[in-house]
């Protein structure tokens, strides 16, 4: 092979960034999908486009595009799935004031901010008709609304209340707001969208500065506020256009279109990137394999095009072994080192004997297990479903009602050495941080008195904390005892109701809010405190092994992809199911007859992000319910060759 084909073969996609210059600065500008796959290089196709497009590299209708934008003082949006996507964008672009790039939260933001009476409006209208819907099919089933309905409904009524009495919404893209008007981060999406779609100012507003938004991550980005826009885009077509880039293949937010290629408007423009910079051949054959797979229960179409890995990559090496998943978690941990050891012997590199690849998994729960905090993650989860896990954009900080104590405390804990005594000075600083010395008594002894209290308080706290034994509870209660802190209401009511949970619900029976939010906080205050701080580093992405939020946009040498569907939570996920050591269940079977999203879909999808995240080599560890049906599949299956399929001993 010559250098000159070599060069061929790896430029095949030389031509997109062009072709998207072309749509973009057409008269009237056309819109367009990027399918783009993993590893294809999507960022750097973006940053080369908008380089042209705003004349920091030579193109004589991107020169063109650059002065009209600079005339009318307009630029070009690009929305990011995360704030770090954000700095890498900028640090590529250098300074360039005719693109700006956000998060879609700020993004959002930014466009509504100050409209309060439009919010207003907005957020009345948005929960009445979540009230009438909910409402409607409560009403539709045998038993009608039930005491538990009736409180969730009471609920959102009393939402639209609070929305009424509100003059001005408060909100920041980069932490949870509280206080009165604080807007939570869906609120402020479903907002935008709301008000795209209904109100000719928020249309205008958005055309006149972005004529042309650029959208990252299109697959997971939420699909109200990316429905306004194509929307839009469509009515607008001369004076909007909309570019998204993204891979259908690699959704794994619930929040994105289940099929965003079928919607896209005939009209756009449907470039194609068809290269795998990232990945050897071997794993590059395996994604495409895992893709085009017709597996029974699958919906999803095989839309998109087969990849290429770069010609000097042609080599890397998979395998995939089988265990039974009745072990105990430490003897999975031990099989898995196993694993890793076999890997090392067959391909002699030395980071699978030494410990140095990266663990991938997709299922909390079992990062939670591992991790040895799962009790506390347990009892976010109750508390909020949707804030308990940290997500990709990094917005998860963990249920806003116990913020307290991720925060708060956890300062207060750093200040206790490891024999329980407090540096007074450090303490001090965050109370005076935190405004707790402001209402200290004028009076010379109250005030002695009161500083006697708080210190007894601070010490009591610190010996709960070194107590490996400690719940949340016992950590808590010096501190909720003497008020020192302004804490939030739901945390200081919770702790003073001393009633027992009610059992959980049984299998189809419903649970309020009001009752699974008990449960959680019984939960929670008898969670030993150590696990917070596993919990807080996990939700930050700290944790030995990767979620979403370290998945998404990562690459690693070495993976390993533990798969477990004892520690996936509920039915949404099955490895065992695509792997043929279960049955479809008579759900799937349902979900299949009525074309829509099932388990294997959303497995195959998980399976894919993480399996595209290896360089070089990948170990796939099933722990399987049947492994002896599943290595039956697995050796029958194209996906592997004789000798990549393993058993656990
Ligand atoms: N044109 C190119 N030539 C050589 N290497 C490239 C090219 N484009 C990207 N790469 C390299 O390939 C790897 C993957 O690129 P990148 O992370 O931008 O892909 P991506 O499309 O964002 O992938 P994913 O969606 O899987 O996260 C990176 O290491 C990048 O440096």
């Amino acid at each position: 092979m010559t250098a000159v084909s070599i060069l061929g073969d790896n430029d095949r996609d030389a031509g997109v960034v062009e072709e998207i210059c072309g749509y973009l600065t057409e008269a009237p500008p056309r819109s367009y999908f990027l399918f783009a796959g993993a590893g294809s290089g999507k960022t750097r196709t973006l940053v080369e486009v908008l380089r042209r497009l705003t004349g920091v590299i030579e193109h004589e209708k991107g020169e063109q595009l650059a002065l009209r934008l600079r005339m009318y003082g307009r630029s070009i949006k690009v929305v990011t799935y995360t704030k770090n996507a954000v700095s890498v964008i900028n640090a590529r672009l250098g300074d360039n004031d005719l693109v700006s790039v956000s998060t879609i939260h700020s993004f959002c933001w930014e466009l509504i901010n100050g409209f309060n009476d439009d919010i207003r409006e907005a957020l009345i209208a948005i929960k009445e008709a979540q009230l009438a819907k909910e409402t409607a099919e409560a009403q539709a089933k045998p038993k009608g609304i039930t005491f538990a309905k009736q409180r969730d409904l009471d609920e959102i009524k009393n939402d639209i209340e609070d929305f009424r009495a509100t003059d001005v919404f408060i909100y920041h893209p980069d932490r949870n707001t509280y206080g009165s008007g604080a807007l939570a981060h869906n609120h402020v999406l479903d907002v935008t969208a709301w008000l795209l779609r209904n109100k000719s100012t928020l249309q205008t507003i958005l055309k006149d500065r972005h004529p042309i938004v650029l959208i990252d991550e299109s697959q997971d980005t939420m699909k109200g506020v990316l429905d306004a826009l194509m929307e839009l885009a469509g009515r607008e077509g001369r004076n909007l256009a909309i570019g998204l880039l993204g891979d259908h293949r690699q959704r794994i937010y619930p929040d994105g279109h289940v099929d965003l290629p079928s919607l896209v408007p005939q009209n756009w423009a449907t470039p194609e990137l068809q290269m795998n910079h990232r990945s050897q051949r071997r794993i590059v054959t395996l994604i495409n394999r895992i893709w085009e797979a017709e597996l029974e229960g699958r919906t999803q179409p095989v839309n998109g095009v087969a990849q290429h890995s770069r010609t000097e990559k042609a080599g890397g090496a998979v395998r995939i072994f089988v265990g039974d998943t009745s072990r105990s978690p430490e003897g999975k941990v031990l099989g898995e080192r196993w694993c890793a050891e076999q890997m090392y012997e067959a391909t002699g590199i030395t980071f699978w004997n030494e410990g140095q690849y990266q663990l991938l998994a997709l299922e909390h729960k079992l990062v939670a297990t591992r991790g040895s905090f799962l009790d506390a993650y347990e009892a976010m989860v109750l508390l909020d479903p949707n804030a308990a896990a940290p997500s990709g954009s990094g917005d998860n900080k963990g249920p806003s009602a116990v913020q307290f104590l991720l925060n708060e405390l956890a300062q207060l804990e750093d200040c206790v050495g490891i024999d329980g005594s407090v540096d007074e000075f450090k303490a001090t600083e965050i109370f005076r941080q935190y405004g707790c010395l402001e209402n200290m008594p004028d009076d010379n002894a109250a005030r002695l008195n009161r500083a006697d209290e708080m210190l007894k308080a601070i010490t009591a706290f610190a010996v709960a904390c070194i107590n490996p034994k400690s719940t949340v509870e016992d950590v808590l209660a010096p501190i909720l005892d003497v008020n020192l802190f302004e804490i939030d209401r739901r945390l200081v009511e919770a702790y003073a109701d001393k009633s027992p949970p009610l059992p959980a619900p049984g299998r189809g029976e419903e649970e309020s809010k009001q009752a699974r939010m008990r449960r959680g906080w019984c939960a929670l205050f008898s969670a030993p405190w150590n696990q917070l701080k596993r919990y807080r580093n996990y939700l930050s992405g700290l944790s030995e092994l990767a979620t979403h939020q370290v998945v998404k946009g990562s690459e690693f040498m070495h993976v390993m992809v533990v798969m477990d569907d004892d520690m996936a939570s509920g039915s949404l996920i099955s490895y065992d199911k695509i792997f043929g050591g279960m049955e479809l269940s008579k759900r799937d079977k349902e979900n299949v007859a009525l074309g829509k999203e099932t388990t294997i879909d959303r497995t195959l999808r998980l399976l894919y992000v993480t399996c595209s995240r290896a360089e070089e080599t990948l170990v796939l560890v099933l722990w399987s319910s049947n492994p002896t049906a599943a290595l039956a599949q697995i050796r029958k299956s194209k996906w592997f060759a004789e000798d990549e399929v393993l058993v656990i001993p």
